[in-house]
C-alpha cells in the first residue's frame, strides 16, 4: 500500500491516530495532531538538520483521521476538543475474565482487524501513531497486514499489556521517559541522537524518548487570564483537585471532609468527575459560611479548550488548561499526564498514586526529583481534619519557598517539544519507509 511521496503531489498525506478507553490516551494524540501542520513545527522539532527534513514531504500538508473504538468515550472527546474526523472499529480487551469472555474478545479483535483493513484500503494512511487502549491492537494489526509503518507511544513510566504487545509489532516505539526502556526490553534513545542515526538508517534506533505532547496552550496562557476565568482573588493561593478523566472518589471524599479547615487559608478548584460525587460534594459546600463557599469552585470535567461564544469569540471559560495555570500547589492522581502537564506549568503536587494500575512509577518519577510529594490512597482512607493530607497541603500551601523550590524543579523536566517531535517521527516514519 505505497503512496506516492511525488513532490508535486500537494494533496495531504493521510496520517492516523489511534487510541481511547480513557483521556489520558486522546489528548496526547490530540497534541501531536495539532502539531503536524503546525507552522515552524519540523525546525523546531529537529535539533540535528539532516536531509529528511528538506525532502518533501515534511512540510506537509498532513492529514490526520482519529481512529477509536466502538462504543468508546473517545468519539464525544474526539469532537469537542477537535475537529479531527473520526471512525470507530470494534476493539476489546485482550483477555477474559472467563473462556467465554476471551473467545468473544477474540472474535472482536478479528472483526475489528478486519475493519481496519478495509478502512485503511480506503483511507490510504502513510503512517500510523497509537497513544494506548485496546483499540490499538487490531488496527497495528491491520498495518503490519497491509505494510503501513506503525509508531506506539507508551505515556506512563511502566507499560501495560497491549503496549508492551504493541511495541514488539510497531516500527518504532515512543516514550516518555527514558526509565521505561527497561520495561521494555529497549534501549531508550534520546531524541536528538534518535534523528541523526534514523538518518544514518540506523535500524537499532527501536524506542526513542520524547517527552509526554501535551496542548501547547499550557506553555502560553495567561496566568492572570486564567485566574479571572474561574473568579480567583489575588491573595490567596489556589489548590487545584483534580483526579485523572474520571476523576477520583478516594481523593474527592477526603477533600469534601477538609473544605472547612482548608478554604479558610486558599482557594480551590476541584474538578471531580462524572461519576456522581458533585452530589456529595455540592453537599459538603452548602453546609459552609457563604465567605468559604465563594472559595470553592467545583466541576465535573472542564474541557481544554474554551466554548466559542456565538459571536466567535473566546469566552473566559474555565477550562483544565486555565486550571492547570491558575493554580499553585495540584492534588491528583498520577496518571501519566502528570508527567508532562504539571512539569509545563511548574505546578507542584502532592501525588495520590491509584492503586491497582501503573501509577506511583509516575509518582515516583516526580518524587525523587523533588517536584512532588506522593501520599498513598489508604492514607486518604484516614483523613481527618489534622491527619497526614491536611498537614502536608497546609504544609505546602503555606511555606512559599519551598513550594517555589518544587515549582522550579517541576518547570526543568517540561518537554515542550514532546508533540512536535512525535509528529516529526510519524513524518520520518514515512520517509524511512520510502527511502528504504
Ligand atoms: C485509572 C486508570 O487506569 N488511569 C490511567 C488512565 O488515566 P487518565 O485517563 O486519567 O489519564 P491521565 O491522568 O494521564 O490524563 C488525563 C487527561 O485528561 C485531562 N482532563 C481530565 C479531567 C478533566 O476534567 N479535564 C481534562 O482535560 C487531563 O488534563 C489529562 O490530559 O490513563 C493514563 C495514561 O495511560 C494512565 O497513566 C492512568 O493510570
Amino acid at each position: 500500500m505505497k503512496r506516492s511521496l511525488d513532490p508535486g503531489a500537494q494533496s495531504p498525506l493521510r496520517v492516523w491516530l489511534v487510541g481511547g478507553g480513557t483521556g489520558g490516551h486522546v489528548y496526547p494524540a490530540l497534541a501531536v495532531a495539532a502539531a503536524l501542520n503546525a507552522p515552524g513545527a519540523l525546525s523546531a522539532a529537529v535539533e540535528t538538520p539532516n536531509r529528511w527534513e528538506r525532502a518533501r514531504p515534511l512540510d506537509g500538508p498532513w492529514s490526520a483521521l482519529y481512529v477509536g473504538s466502538v462504543g468508546g468515550m473517545e468519539a464525544a472527546l474526539v469532537a469537542r476538543e477537535s475537529a479531527l474526523p473520526f471512525q470507530a472499529i470494534p476493539a476489546a480487551a485482550l483477555r477474559g475474565r472467563n473462556l467465554l469472555t476471551m473467545v468473544r474478545n477474540l472474535a472482536t479483535l478479528a472483526r475489528g482487524t478486519a475493519a481496519a483493513h478495509r478502512l485503511a484500503e480506503r483511507d490510504r494512511p502513510v503512517a500510523i501513531l497509537g497513544t494506548g487502549g485496546y483499540v490499538c491492537v487490531p488496527v497495528f494489526l491491520a498495518a503490519r497486514l497491509a505494510g503501513i509503518p506503525t509508531m506506539i507511544y507508551l505515556p506512563d513510566v511502566v507499560p501495560g499489556l497491549a503496549v508492551r504487545f504493541l511495541a514488539r509489532l510497531s516500527s518504532l516505539v515512543a516514550c516518555n521517559v527514558a526509565d521505561s526502556g527497561r520495561y521494555l526490553g529497549l534501549e531508550p534513545f534520546d531524541y536528538g541522537e534518535a534523528i541523526a542515526r534514523l538518518n544514518a538508517h540506523d535500524r537499532a534506533v527501536r524506542l526513542i524518548v520524547t517527552g509526554y505532547p501535551v496542548r501547547q496552550e499550557l506553555f502560553s496562557a495567561d496566568r492572570q487570564a486564567c485566574r479571572a476565568a474561574f473568579g480567583l482573588c489575588d491573595d490567596l493561593p489556589t489548590l487545584l483537585v483534580a483526579g485523572g478523566s474520571r476523576g477520583s472518589r478516594s481523593i474527592n471524599r477526603a477533600i469534601a471532609a477538609l473544605l472547612p479547615v482548608l478554604l479558610p487559608f486558599m482557594e480551590i478548584i476541584h474538578v471531580c468527575g462524572r461519576e456522581g460525587d458533585v452530589t456529595f460534594l455540592r453537599a459538603a459546600m452548602q453546609e459552609l459560611p457563604e465567605t468559604l463557599q465563594k472559595r470553592y469552585h467545583l466541576f465535573e470535567y472542564l474541557h481544554g479548550v474554551p466554548e466559542m461564544l456565538t459571536n466567535g469569540a473566546m469566552s473566559p471559560a474555565p477550562t483544565m488548561v486555565a486550571a492547570l495555570v491558575a493554580a499553585d500547589l495540584a492534588i491528583c492522581r498520577s496518571g501519566a499526564s502528570t508527567l508532562g502537564e504539571l512539569p509545563a506549568v511548574g505546578l507542584p503536587a502532592l501525588l495520590v498514586p491509584y492503586p491497582y494500575v501503573h501509577q506511583d512509577e509516575n509518582a515516583d518519577y516526580l518524587v525523587q526529583r523533588g517536584a512532588a510529594v506522593k501520599i498513598s490512597d489508604a492514607a486518604l482512607a484516614r483523613t481527618t481534619e489534622d491527619g497526614l493530607l491536611f498537614r502536608e497541603i497546609s504544609r505546602l500551601i503555606h511555606r512559599w519557598d519551598e513550594r517555589c523550590a518544587m515549582a522550579e524543579r517541576m518547570r526543568a523536566l517540561a518537554q515542550p517539544d514532546a508533540a512536535r517531535r512525535l509528529a516529526f517521527l510519524l513524518q520520518t516514519l514515512v520517509i524511512r519507509r520510502h527511502t528504504a
